[in-house]
């Protein structure tokens, strides 16, 4: 029986709930306010998210949620505090609410080391106060990484005022998981219907357009051993890898965009590692691995978004080697968030 660490598991606190309710009775334009007024303000739903009951499952730890890793046998979960996290706060809210949850996270981590570990929330609109927190929960709390949700405030990682993130990250070999939420003011234009704003599409487009910033902006010359992942198979990105490196790399021959040390491959390769989460497709895992190597690639369920069991049946149903089981199972987890 291999060891199961799953590592993208949504979870939250009253104070966050609560304060993320304030937010969907308000004048918030962001995609976002489908989701947090679905999920956080039921009566007032008008996304559907309110009829899929996640808010129970997202305060529960040590009731259902352990429960069902008992009967499916899934040793870890990584918690992570859900989408959209702090960011839609203001900055002096969101660096207060993300220390809570911090506290919070490393009471539960505490209490059941064998069963949970946890990424830790940051305010990515107060930078150095973030590198601050990352400073206290990576030495202090002894947290196990990082989670923020794609953009803030309309601003992605390529802008160098977010960089003392990623110095504190680096210094401290806290992996930044990069977890989706809706898109923002500028790019969701043509999401927002169908239901194309949530994680069916444009969650995967908010995340990929991030990655991409961050890899041709050059942030990982900047910081060369900065670890980001991101869940959902890679968003999109390890299916079109050749495509993005053949056409940034005639772009940079003809100074069209910036040039940058090494490819958009290698930055992918090196500097990022992708969860299985919401994607349970075995061709879909099995071109990722070959494609971009057994060692980038994570299991994760996403509960209680996804349900726990088919996560788990689709894992263990996996053609795969013991070597890879392993990897996927615990090894890479263990490594990349570094779980004992
Ligand atoms: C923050 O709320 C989420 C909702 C859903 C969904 O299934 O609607 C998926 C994710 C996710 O993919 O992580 C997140
Ligand atoms: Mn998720």
């Amino acid at each position: 029986k291999c060891r199961l660490i799953a590592c993208e598991e949504a979870w939250t606190i009253p104070e966050v709930a609560e304060e993320l309710r304030q937010v969907a009775r308000g004048p918030s334009q962001s995609a976002d306010k489908l989701l947090v007024g679905g999920i956080y303000d039921a009566d007032h739903d008008a996304s559907g998210y309110g009829k899929m009951n996640f808010l129970e499952g997202l305060k529960d730890v040590e009731g259902q949620r352990l429960s069902q890793m008992d009967e499916f046998g899934v040793d870890m979960h990584l918690l992570t505090l859900t989408a959209p996290g702090v960011q839609m706060f203001d900055a002096d809210t969101a660096t207060e609410l993300a220390a809570l949850s911090n506290d919070r996270l490393a009471e539960i981590c505490r209490k059941r080391p064998d069963r949970f570990a946890g990424l830790a929330s940051f305010a990515p609109h107060s930078p150095k106060r973030a590198a601050k927190e990352i400073d206290r929960v990576m030495t202090d709390l002894k947290l196990n990484g990082l989670i923020v949700n794609g953009h803030t405030n309309g601003d992605y990682f390529d802008d160098p005022k977010f960089w003392p993130i990623f110095e504190a990250a680096e210094a401290h070999d806290a992996t930044i998981y990069i977890h989706p939420r809706g898109p923002s003011d500028t790019l969701k234009g043509p999401l927002m219907d169908y239901a194309m704003d949530s994680a069916m599409w444009a969650y995967g487009v908010e995340v990929g357009t991030n990655m991409l910033r961050m890899m041709a902006g050059g942030v990982f010359d900047h910081f060369p051993k900065l670890r980001i992942c991101v869940g959902h198979m890679g968003e999109m990105v390890p299916f079109f890898i050749w495509r993005i490196n053949f056409m940034n790399s005639r772009a940079q021959k003809v100074g069209r965009a910036p040039k940058t040390q090494r490819s958009m491959e290698e930055y992918f390769r090196d500097n990022f590692v992708f969860t299985t989460s919401g994607v349970e497709d075995p061709l879909a895992l099995r071109y990722a691995i070959d494609r971009m190597g057994i060692d980038n690639v994570i299991w994760a369920i996403d509960y209680p978004y996804q349900p726990m069991k088919p996560a788990v049946d689709f894992i263990e149903n996996f053609e795969c080697t013991d070597a890879e089981r392993h990897a996927l199972c615990h090894g890479n987890a263990e490594r990349v968030f570094h779980i004992a």
